[in-house]
């Protein structure tokens, strides 16, 4: 029997979709570097606080300064900066001073990535492509940053453009079924019917899909019957 298990390959990321809305993300650096790790926290949701003399920000982080996406403190790193952050973003040029944030980050038990120093993050940053609630991130754990950003690419010319949208939808259906269909005993029936709208629904049909289509889709919940779209149009005539 064993032998159908997945075989454990060791080695790898624990891959996760970590929740860090509203969450204090500190970033220590002010430069190219942290300028892409700013954004990836933004797109999160999160709260971010910047510590770099003024002097050292790029046109990017700058703006988002000016802009008030973020909270600026205009000097060097202190120690005292920590309070409070959830996680700790570090991108400097002064490998020192880097190993310092480390330590007092483990010392305190703040995840953190020190960029540069892959021993010393608990974390590694993807390459990303994003399409509206759709994120596919590639690592290549370390190995080969820049082959990770050619194949994020790759992967992402393979899907249709409005894939996005696509996902949108579906999870607007979800929600309308969870208030059709709201008995938590329901579980397996609910989730048997989504997967079947998925697996027969074509993407263009998912993006197609309008409020009032999705209302006479739900219709067909009850009997378990997954219609196509065309069937649904049909049916609310
Ligand atoms: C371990 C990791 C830790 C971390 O930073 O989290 C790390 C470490 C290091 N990167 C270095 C170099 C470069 N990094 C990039 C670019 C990216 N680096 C990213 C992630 C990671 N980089 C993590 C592993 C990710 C993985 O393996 O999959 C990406 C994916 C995400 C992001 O940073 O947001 C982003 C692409 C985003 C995109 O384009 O989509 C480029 C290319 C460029 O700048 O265009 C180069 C030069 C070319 C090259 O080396 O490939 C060096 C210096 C090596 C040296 O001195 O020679 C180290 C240190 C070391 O390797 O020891
Ligand atoms: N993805 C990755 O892992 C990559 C990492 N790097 C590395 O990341 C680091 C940063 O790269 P860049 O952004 O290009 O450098 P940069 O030189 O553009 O920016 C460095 C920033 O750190 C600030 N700084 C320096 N000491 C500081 C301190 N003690 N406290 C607060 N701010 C301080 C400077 O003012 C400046 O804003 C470098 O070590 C670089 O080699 C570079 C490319 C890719």
């Amino acid at each position: 029997m064993s032998h159908e298990f997945p075989k454990v390959q060791g080695g790898g990321s624990l891959i996760v979709a970590w929740q860090v809305k509203d969450k204090h993300v500190l970033v220590v650096g002010g430069g190219e570097v942290a300028a892409g790790r700013i954004l990836h926290a933004l797109n999160a949701d999160s709260r971010v606080t910047v510590v770099c003399p003024k002097t050292g920000l790029n046109d990017e982080v700058a703006f988002r300064v000016a802009q008030n996406q973020v909270s600026h403190i205009d000097r060097n790193f202190e120690p005292c900066d920590l309070d409070g952050a959830d996680m700790v973003l570090c991108a400097i040029d002064d490998p020192e001073a880097s190993s310092q944030v480390w330590k007092l980050c483990k010392e305190r038990r703040i995840p953190a990535n020190i960029a540069d120093v892959p021993p010393e993050c608990d974390f590694f940053f993807g390459s990303v492509h994003r399409d509206g609630p759709l994120q596919i991130m590639v690592s290549t754990n370390g190995n080969g940053p820049k082959l990770a950003s050619i194949i994020r690419k790759k992967i992402a010319n393979t899907l249709p453009s409005n894939t996005g949208a696509a996902i949108e939808n579906v999870g607007r259906l979800r929600k309308k079924l969870r208030e059709v269909a709201p008995d938590a005993n329901e579980g397996p029936k609910r989730m048997k019917w989504m997967s079947g709208v998925c697996e027969s629904w074509t993407l263009e049909e998912l993006v197609e899909m309008s409020e009032r289509d999705m209302d006479g889709l739900l219709k067909f919940y009850s009997t378990t019957k997954v219609p196509n779209l065309r069937e649904v149009r049909e049916d609310s005539h």
